[in-house]
């Protein structure tokens, strides 16, 4: 049996089981003589009729905590609340420990200036309330410290906010290293070609290539890379006798699923996208920087 008092915090356990039904929370509006009315976070007005589960809210849950490792009520109910009252104050990073979780705000808040830039540098993890900038310093310095390379995997859904992460990375990154912003922008260039690739966009120059299987032999109706496609969909005529390429049909690797045809996504502006990607990361670039770009792998594949 739960006890209640007026203005207490609860959790109302769903109704009905299911995937998505998960507890609400609610602050106990009125209480007297076995009647209970709940506000709850959807600004319901609920009466229980002694069917709904109820559960006293952990204090962690009521007032929101910046780590979810710290969280008394530790389960999805608990993590969907503590992002969404965070949310509700602008508040829209949040860490478990040392993943930051982001919710994207649609909206451009001021937490992203030279002076929150200063303020992130050289700190620990947990020092600073959540940031981007937090998860950038941390894997900077962690560079710096232990002589080796860092990666920041950066996951969520279409539209999730990891584009505009990385580029905050970048920022951060161009920034503290004091390197100038040709290198954000090369790679921020790159990322039509990695999204085409179907692969993580890369934070570096120095590409992992992640070779699967379908590179070399694509069974029937599969295809290769989306992108191998896409440049000789996308080129003209001349562009490709510049880059000494022919079109899809010319090429074994591309054409053992019996599928060539690419559709053009954003009414071409993939396309266009990726031509002013290639014009950025030609060879001689890549060379010059001592780097490695995909286009090595391209022309590697379709030249043997
Ligand atoms: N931190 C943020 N501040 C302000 N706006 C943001 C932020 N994160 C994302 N957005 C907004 O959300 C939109 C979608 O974000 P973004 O393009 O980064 O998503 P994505 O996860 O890369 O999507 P996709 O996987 O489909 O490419 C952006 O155009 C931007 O307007």
């Amino acid at each position: 049996m739960v006890i209640l008092s007026k203005g207490d915090h609860v959790w109302l356990e769903p109704e009905t089981k299911g995937e998505f039904n998960v507890a609400i929370g609610g602050r106990v509006k009125f209480t007297q003589s076995g009647k209970i009315q709940v506000i709850d976070d959807d600004g319901k007005e609920v009466w229980l009729d002694g069917k709904t589960q109820i559960k006293h809210m952990h204090p962690t849950s009521v007032e929101g905590i910046e780590d979810m490792i710290g969280l008394g009520d530790l389960n999805e109910a608990g993590i969907l609340r503590n992002l969404f009252t965070r949310y509700m104050e602008n508040l829209i990073y949040t860490f478990t420990g040392s993943i930051l979780v982001a919710v994207n705000p649609y909206q451009v808040l001021p937490i992203y200036t030279s002076e929150q830039i200063k303020l992130y540098s050289d700190r620990k993890i947990g020092e600073l309330p959540p940031h981007v900038f937090a998860i950038a310093d941390n894997s900077y310095y962690n560079m710096k410290r232990y002589r080796h390379d860092q990666c920041i995997i950066i996951s969520g859904e279409s539209g999730a906010g990891k584009t505009e992460s990385t580029k905050l990375i970048l920022q951060f990154l161009a920034a503290v290293s004091g390197h100038h912003s040709w290198i954000a922008q090369q790679i921020l260039e790159a990322n039509p070609i990695m999204e085409a690739f179907e692969m993580p966009r890369p934070l570096e120059m120095t590409i992992l290539v992640d070779l699967k299987s379908r590179i070399v032999n694509q069974a029937h109706d599969e295809r290769n890379y989306h992108i191998f496609y896409c440049m000789l969909a996308g080129l003209s005529a001349d562009e490709r006798k510049q880059l000494d390429l022919k079109d899809a049909t010319h090429y074994y690797y591309l054409t053992q699923g019996g599928d060539i045809n690419v559709e053009q996504r954003d009414g071409g502006k993939e396309f266009a996208d990726i031509r002013s990607a290639m014009k950025v990361l030609t060879f001689s670039d890549a060379e010059k920087s001592g780097k490695y770009s995909k286009f090595c792998l391209f022309y590697f594949i379709l030249e043997i």
